[in-house]
Order: structure tokens, then C-alpha cells, then sequence
């Protein structure tokens, strides 16, 4: 990875909400085709750091750069270009149809007067297919499941054509068949080159889709790296505060588990 610039860097970034810092010392390197996992407990400050990432909240120290640019120097669209969001969830009392609430993606990269063309709608087709359910195209986002309005989330950020996704716990509400069909789309996302940068609070999830982890603890960065090693019961059971054991199944997946009594 040496000398190839990263899609996201943040260099002893500290985050917080109104001058208050509750991550400091946060450094990060997200590469193409890349998929980093964020792990931490409740309220650590995951979304905070992802926020600051994206520029929607000001760093308390430290910078971020994104595709080697300083991000204080980046206009919105030129943020769209290179860094995706996948928020947590999505409350709006709008009934938009799903292909509408996908094709703002696509429009982020379109200048503020400009009108998305049918370039863009194909792309917001093709974002719905490629998760399978460009079939809810004509659906109004209000009447959708919270697990269907997340994939219809997830295909807003892959319109909006980034180099780079942030997503926030993108399978917390999905079912069974919608979260594997979701790994398999950030599986893909990557080998398409993209990087993505993930929050999950499942390290069985971590292990098998990252490539690296970064674990977060109350106030900073616990320890970084490939997932196989950073991974560890020790610094997991640290993170949550409860034993965790750690095997290697047959397949040679990692596994995680709490205590049982
Ligand atoms: N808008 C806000 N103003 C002030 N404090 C906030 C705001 N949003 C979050 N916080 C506080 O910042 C801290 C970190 O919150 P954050 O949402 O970043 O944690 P998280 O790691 O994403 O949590 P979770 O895993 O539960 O989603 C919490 O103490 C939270 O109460």
C-alpha cells in the first residue's frame, strides 16, 4: 500500500459535539478496495467520527483528507465525489418513490441548477438492481420496511458514484436473506475498487467482510490493523467489557462469542 494515496485519511483527528471531544488521537486509512470495519460500544462516538469525516461536523483536531485533498478545502459536491453516507436510518414524512430518493444520489455530483438526465436514472436503476430490489422502484419510501428502506439507502450511496462509502451499521435492521444479499453488495462494492468503511457492532460480521478493524474504545483508537490480528479475545473482551472467546471455524472464518451463563 505504500505511496498510493487513500481514498479517506484522518491524521490524529479528534471529534466531538459542540466543543466537546470525545474521540482524540484518530488516525485512519481507508484504501481502494478496501473494507474497514469500526468496532466500539454504544456511544463511543462511531457516527460522531463518520460525521467529521464527511464534513458535517468540524473537527476539534487534526485533519482529514480525502483522496489526499484536505477535506477543509472541499466543496459539497467535491465531498459527494469521493465520500458516500449510509446513515443509520432515514425519517422522512416525504413519500418519494424509492428511484427518486436514489436519484438524489446521483444528483450530488450534478451542479445545483442542473437537472439529473437519463444517464442518471439509469445509474439509479442499475444501484436498485444491483441490490436486488429494483422492484421497489415505484415504491413511496414511507410505506417501505425499515430493513427495505435501508437497501434502498445503501443504492443512494452507490448512484452517487463515490470512491468511497461510509456506512453506519448498514444490516442492523435487515433480515436474514436482505444481510447476506447486503455483504455480498459490499463484497462487490470493493472488488469493484471502491472502498468502503463500515461501522458494525457484530465482530462475526467484521471478520468476514473486513480487511482491516479498527476497534474504539471510550476516547480513542484501542488498536488497528488486519482484522486476524487486531481481532483478538483480549482486546475484545477490553472493548465490551464481558469475556469473549475467539475460535477459527473449519472454513476458517472467525467466530465470537460471549459468555454463555
Ligand atoms: N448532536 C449531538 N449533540 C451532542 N452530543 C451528541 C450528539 N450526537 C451524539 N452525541 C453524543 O456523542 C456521543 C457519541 O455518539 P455517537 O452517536 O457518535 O456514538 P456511536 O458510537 O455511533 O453509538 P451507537 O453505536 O450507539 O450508534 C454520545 O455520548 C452521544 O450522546
Amino acid at each position: 500500500m505504500g505511496g498510493v494515496t487513500p481514498l479517506v485519511e484522518a491524521r490524529g483527528l479528534a471529534v466531538g459535539h459542540g466543543g466537546r471531544t470525545i474521540l482524540s488521537g484518530v488516525g485512519l486509512s481507508l484504501h481502494h478496495g478496501r473494507i474497514l470495519c469500526l468496532l466500539g460500544p454504544n456511544g463511543v462516538g462511531k457516527t460522531t467520527l463518520f460525521r467529521t469525516l464527511l464534513g458535517l461536523l468540524p473537527p476539534l483536531g487534526g485533519e482529514v483528507l480525502l483522496g489526499g485533498s484536505p477535506l477543509a478545502g472541499l466543496g459539497r459536491s467535491q465531498v459527494a465525489q469521493r465520500l458516500a453516507y449510509v446513515p443509520q436510518s432515514l425519517a422522512t414524512p416525504f413519500a418519494w418513490r424509492a428511484l427518486d430518493l436514489v436519484l438524489m444520489g446521483a444528483a450530488t455530483r450534478l451542479g445545483p441548477f442542473a437537472r439529473p438526465g437519463p444517464a442518471d436514472t439509469a445509474r439509479a436503476e442499475a444501484a436498485l438492481a444491483l441490490l436486488g430490489i429494483g422492484d421497489l422502484a415505484t415504491a413511496e419510501i414511507t410505506r417501505l420496511s425499515g430493513g427495505q428502506r435501508q437497501m434502498v439507502l445503501l443504492a443512494r450511496a452507490i448512484a452517487q458514484g463515490a470512491e468511497a462509502i461510509a456506512m453506519d451499521e448498514p444490516t442492523a435492521s435487515l433480515d436474514f436473506a436482505n444481510r447476506i444479499r447486503v455483504g455480498k453488495a459490499i463484497r462487490g462494492l470493493a472488488a469493484r475498487g471502491l472502498g468502503v468503511l463500515m461501522c458494525t457492532h457484530d465482530p462475526d460480521q467484521a471478520a468476514e467482510l473486513g480487511d482491516e478493524a479498527l476497534l474504539i474504545e471510550r476516547g480513542g483508537v484501542l488498536a488497528a490493523g488486519p482484522v486476524a490480528e487486531v481481532m483478538t479475545a483480549a482486546r475484545l473482551t477490553r472493548l465490551y467489557d464481558i469475556p469473549v472467546r475467539r475460535e477459527a471455524l473449519p472454513e476458517g472464518r472467525l467466530h465470537f462469542s460471549g459468555p454463555s451463563d
